[in-house]
Formats: structure tokens, sequence, C-alpha cells
């Protein structure tokens, strides 16, 4: 069994992160991609984030009727940051078989080194990473630099289409009133304008 693990603030859930959850199954023949929204992102301002429930019910939204994508409400029931060698740790020993892989964009693996026990993640699932518009290059020659031959091996770089959209992005659009139409599924569109997320003072 080999199972994507995809960590992130989601808030909200948006096309660059299927595609990128999509594309890692193919490629890497992932038998199931689950999404783990990080209760408390140890790295990011709680300041403002939308609560762990909104941020999980847009994913299951924008998963529906994808049997291979999974929604991992673990983390937020956990208490203090979301790191993710303790959520490793947790499936790796309920799912001792399984080989792990640990989905990711290329800005996250620029600053994995400053994660919590990056090796041990590196020993327990081999990271998959994918390019994102906006300078950070991924580069084996770089990995290799910063990582070391063994572990470098444990980094795959994944190809696809990259896609310019962030979380931050739709936020502010949504804040100022325009349009996200096509840069999330239109349930997590409907949602966001129901709920009245980020502020929303009217999106068309
Ligand atoms: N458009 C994208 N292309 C590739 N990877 C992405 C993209 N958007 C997010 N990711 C990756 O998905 C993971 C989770 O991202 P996150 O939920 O923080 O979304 P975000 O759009 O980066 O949010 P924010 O703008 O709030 O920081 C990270 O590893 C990030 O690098
Ligand atoms: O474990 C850590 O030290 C750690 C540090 C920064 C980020 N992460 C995880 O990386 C994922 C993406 O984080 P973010 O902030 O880009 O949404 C999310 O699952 C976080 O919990 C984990």
């Amino acid at each position: 069994m080999k199972l994507g693990i995809y960590g992130g603030t989601f808030d909200p859930v948006h096309f660059g992160h299927l595609l990128l959850a999509e594309q890692c199954r193919e490629q890497l023949e992932l038998d199931e991609v689950r999404f783990v929204p990080a209760g408390d992102p140890p790295h990011k301002d709680r300041l403002g984030l939308s609560d762990g429930k909104a941020r999980a019910e847009m994913l299951d939204f924008a998963t529906a009727g994808n049997p291979d994508f999974v929604v991992d409400r673990r983390e937020l029931k956990r208490v203090g940051p979301s790191y993710t060698i303790e959520t490793l740790r947790e499936i790796k020993a309920e799912q001792p078989d399984a080989s792990l892989y640990f989905l990711m964009g290329a800005d996250s693996l620029a600053y994995l080194a400053a994660w919590r026990e990056p090796q041990e993640i590196l020993k327990l699932a081999t990271v998959a990473a994918v390019g994102r518009p906006g300078g950070i290059s991924l580069d084996r020659d770089k990995v290799k630099q910063v990582w070391g031959d063994d572990l470098a091996d444990r980094i795959h770089i994944i190809n696809m289409p990259q896609i310019d959209l962030s979380a931050t992005d739709i936020r502010r659009r949504v804040r100022d009133g325009r349009s996200i139409r096509y840069m999330v599924p239109a349930s997590v569109e409907a949602y966001i304008g129901d709920r009245e997320l980020f502020g929303n003072g009217g999106n068309p």
C-alpha cells in the first residue's frame, strides 16, 4: 500500500492543492491521498486562521466523489503545534506495512530543514515535492547539496503544470469582493459565500 499524506493549512483548499494531489497520486501510483489539515500550523500565524472545522469541511466538499482522496482530521484534535513527524509516526504505527509519501510544494521543501526532526521525517516518508511559481526552483543538485546523497534519494521531484494559486490570494480576493470562480471547486466557493468566510463583503 502506497499512502500519500498531504499536510496543509488549506484555508481554503484550491485547485493548486488538488492538482498537486492528483499528479502525485498518478505519478507515484499512490493508493490513496490523505489530506491532513493542520490544527495549528507550526510556521504560520494563527491570527485570522479559519477554524479547523471549516477548513476540513471545505476539504470534504473538494474531495467528495473521489474515493482516492480522504480527509484525515487527526491534527485538528491534537493539542499544540501540528508537527508532521508526530503525524507520520502515528500513521506508521497504524499502518506499518504502508509506504508513506509526504506531499508538498517547493516553498515547503525550502524550509523542511527547519521543521521538527526533518531527518526522521525523511526516514519515515518519501517526500514528493512539486514546483510552484514564485521563485523557489526545485533542483536535484540543490537538494543533494542540502541533504546529502542518501537523504536526497528520499526526496522526489514531481513535474506538473505549475499553478500560480495561493490561499492568501484567494482570501484577499474574497475580502475585496472579487471572483474566485475556477480557483476553488464550486462547492468550496459556495461554502465560503454561505459562511461569509474571509470577511466576504459580497463575493460575486
Ligand atoms: N499552487 C500550488 N502549487 C504547488 N504547491 C502548492 C500550491 N499551493 C499550495 N501548495 C503546497 O501545498 C501545501 C499546503 O499549502 P497551504 O495550505 O499552506 O496553501 P497556500 O496556498 O500556500 O496557503 P497560504 O497562501 O495561506 O500560505 C504546501 O506544501 C504548499 O507548498
Ligand atoms: O513539523 C514541522 O515542524 C512543520 C513545520 C512547518 C509546516 N509543517 C507542515 O507542513 C504542512 C504545510 O504547512 P503550511 O504552513 O504551508 O500550510 C502542514 O501540514 C504543516 O503542519 C510542519
